[in-house]
């Protein structure tokens, strides 16, 4: 069995893949209509339309799903904490999985640093990589990263995960990994924005080649290898993020730049990885010139016409 933390779109979509090639998924919603919806109408509140395979059942008893060796943890990025401190379970020789993008705000860290610090006893690893959960969903082909610091344990949960329709790469950087998905969030707000207000596709690669630019530098400062960035966690992630309007992220800033309101139900986990990567950038004394326009336009502190007008007049340097 493998346990799935979380069913909102991503965690429903993990566990649908899962349950398709026959392993049993218990999966935890808070929310008993969420349950309810899944185990008597095999329906999922967040992915309208798809079927749900047998054995897939929810429950909201948390001590239900963490008896499984592998645990899957699909909540968002700042809620990773405190979802870990209600479990009283013992973890020793579990394997946490993370599959939330974005930077913890309270601690600056990702999520493989929040597991080790609440949960010691067990193993962090982060899923992460390009894929729309209504795509893993629907069987279509789907290629991510598995990153965990243990190599070993790192194969036997690649192995694990890994399906007919959804094919799983391994990396022992976990920092690249969890980085390139949480700034690859930042920059499609920028992507999104800029063509919400109008500037066009040439402007959008720009930010788009710059903003990897941004990712790599902060995260080889923080001790990742820069292949990890060029990676399906960082440029595949990038690239998917950045052009496409299944994307919140994308979404969101296509509403900045028109000016128009935006859903704030829904996760979109590039704004709160913006205001912290500002903070460890100026903290760490790296220069993230977009990520930082991005965290100003976001709180409303600027607008989207003086955050490019600002990108665009900063003073000329080497590529
Ligand atoms: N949706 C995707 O296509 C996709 C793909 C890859 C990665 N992700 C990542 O997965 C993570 C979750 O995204 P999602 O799309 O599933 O979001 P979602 O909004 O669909 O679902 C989030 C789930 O977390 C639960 N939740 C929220 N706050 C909580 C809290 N404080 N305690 C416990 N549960 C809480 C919600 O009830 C919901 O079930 C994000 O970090 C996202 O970047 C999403
Ligand atoms: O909808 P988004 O913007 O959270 O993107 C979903 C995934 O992270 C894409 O890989």
């Amino acid at each position: 069995m493998i346990g799935v933390i979380g069913a909102g779109a991503f965690g429903t979509a993990l566990a649908i893949t899962l349950a398709r090639k026959g392993t049993p998924v218990r999966i935890w919603a808070r929310d008993p209509a969420t349950v309810e919806a899944i185990n008597t109408r095999k329906e999922a509140p967040r992915l309208p339309g798809v079927r749900l395979p047998e054995g897939l059942t929810a429950t909201t008893d948390l001590a239900e799903v963490t008896q499984a060796q592998t645990l899957l943890l699909a909540v968002p990025m700042q809620a990773l904490s405190g979802m870990l401190a209600q479990i009283d379970a013992p973890l020793a020789g579990k394997r946490l999985v993370a599959c939330c993008k974005g930077i913890d705000l309270a601690t600056l860290t990702g999520p493989t640093a929040v597991i080790a610090s609440a949960k010691p006893e067990a193993t962090p690893a982060v899923l992460t990589g390009p894929s729309f959960a209504d795509d893993i969903a629907r069987g279509l082909p789907t290629a991510l990263t598995l990153a965990c610091g243990d190599d070993a344990t790192g194969a036997e949960i690649q192995a694990e995960l890994s399906g007919t329709t959804l094919r799983l790469y391994r990396t022992t950087d976990t920092t690249g990994a969890e980085l390139g998905g949480a700034l690859k969030n930042v920059i499609a707000i920028a992507c999104g924005a800029c063509i919400g207000e109008g500037l066009g596709d040439s402007a959008r690669a720009a930010l788009m080649t710059r903003g990897f630019a941004e990712m790599t530098r902060l995260a080889v400062r923080l001790g990742a290898q820069q292949q990890t960035l060029g990676g399906l966690s960082g440029l595949g992630d990038l690239a998917l993020t950045c052009s496409s309007e299944l994307s919140r992220n994308y979404r969101f800033g296509l509403a900045l730049g028109r000016g128009e309101p935006f859903d704030n139900a829904l996760t979109v986990e590039g704004v709160k990885t913006a205001e912290a990567v500002t903070r460890l950038g100026a903290k760490l004394g790296v220069d993230l010139p977009i990520c930082a326009m991005v965290n100003e336009v976001s709180t409303g502190d600027t607008s989207v016409a003086e955050a490019i007008t600002y990108l665009l007049n900063r003073p000329l340097k080497e590529e």
